[in-house]
């Protein structure tokens, strides 16, 4: 049987629309929903394998993007929110209610400051931009999947189409090299 790794990807990539222009990710409780509001389309969609990442029951991925920090707003029930773990570079503010993260600011000097990182599942509305690969693949292992299933997980995450990488893609580690780079004098600035 084929392994699950997370419901909207196990049936095959969700699909894009060219009109999607931001909507409201709403976390998963019945009564005073938190809100988020995300202007225009996300980037850099992935599937992660981190032990941090906010995933849904049952899924061994989580699926995670960044939106620019100014295009996130708290719109609804934002006292419900308190951040998980204030030494990590991203900011993940979850849901007391029910756990989910509904938005992860990096406010460090870091490349990827200014982003907030979102689990585009919790959109109300669809066409965001799926998937493009599989990132911390290996740390999976870190939540307790047993390593005899790693050839099994790479090989069905390839089928879907995400390349299975063990820390994040060459472009985004290219880009954190760069600026870091860039910031030791290395490079020119
Ligand atoms: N093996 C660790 C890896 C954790 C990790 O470094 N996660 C990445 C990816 S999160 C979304 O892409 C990261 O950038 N983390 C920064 C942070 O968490 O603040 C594990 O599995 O825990
Ligand atoms: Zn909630
Ligand atoms: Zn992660």
């Amino acid at each position: 049987m084929a392994e699950k790794l997370h419901p909207k990807i196990d049936n095959g990539l969700p699909k894009e629309s060219a009109s999607f222009a931001g909507g409201t990710l709403v976390c998963a409780c019945t009564s005073k929903p938190v809100k988020v509001k995300v202007k225009g389309q996300i980037a850099h969609n992935h599937a992660c394998g981190c032990t941090k990442c906010w995933k849904p029951e049952g899924a061994i991925f989580s699926v995670v993007a960044v939106a620019g920090t100014s295009d996130v707003t708290v719109s609804e029930n934002g006292d419900k929110l308190k951040v998980v773990d204030s030494s990590a570079l991203i900011q993940r503010h979850a849901c007391t209610g029910c756990g989910v993260h509904m938005h992860g600011p990096v406010e460090r000097d870091h490349a990827f400051k200014g982003l907030t990182f979102i689990h585009p599942e919790r959109f109300v509305e669809d066409g965001w931009s799926p998937p493009g690969f599989a990132a911390f693949v290996s740390s999976i292992i870190e939540s307790g999947v047993d390593p005899k299933r790693m050839d099994g997980i790479r090989a069905r995450l390839k089928t879907i189409g995400l390349e299975p990488y063990d820390c994040l893609n060459p472009g985004l580690m290219d880009y954190m090299a760069t600026w870091t780079a860039k910031r030791s004098g290395a490079l020119p600035a």
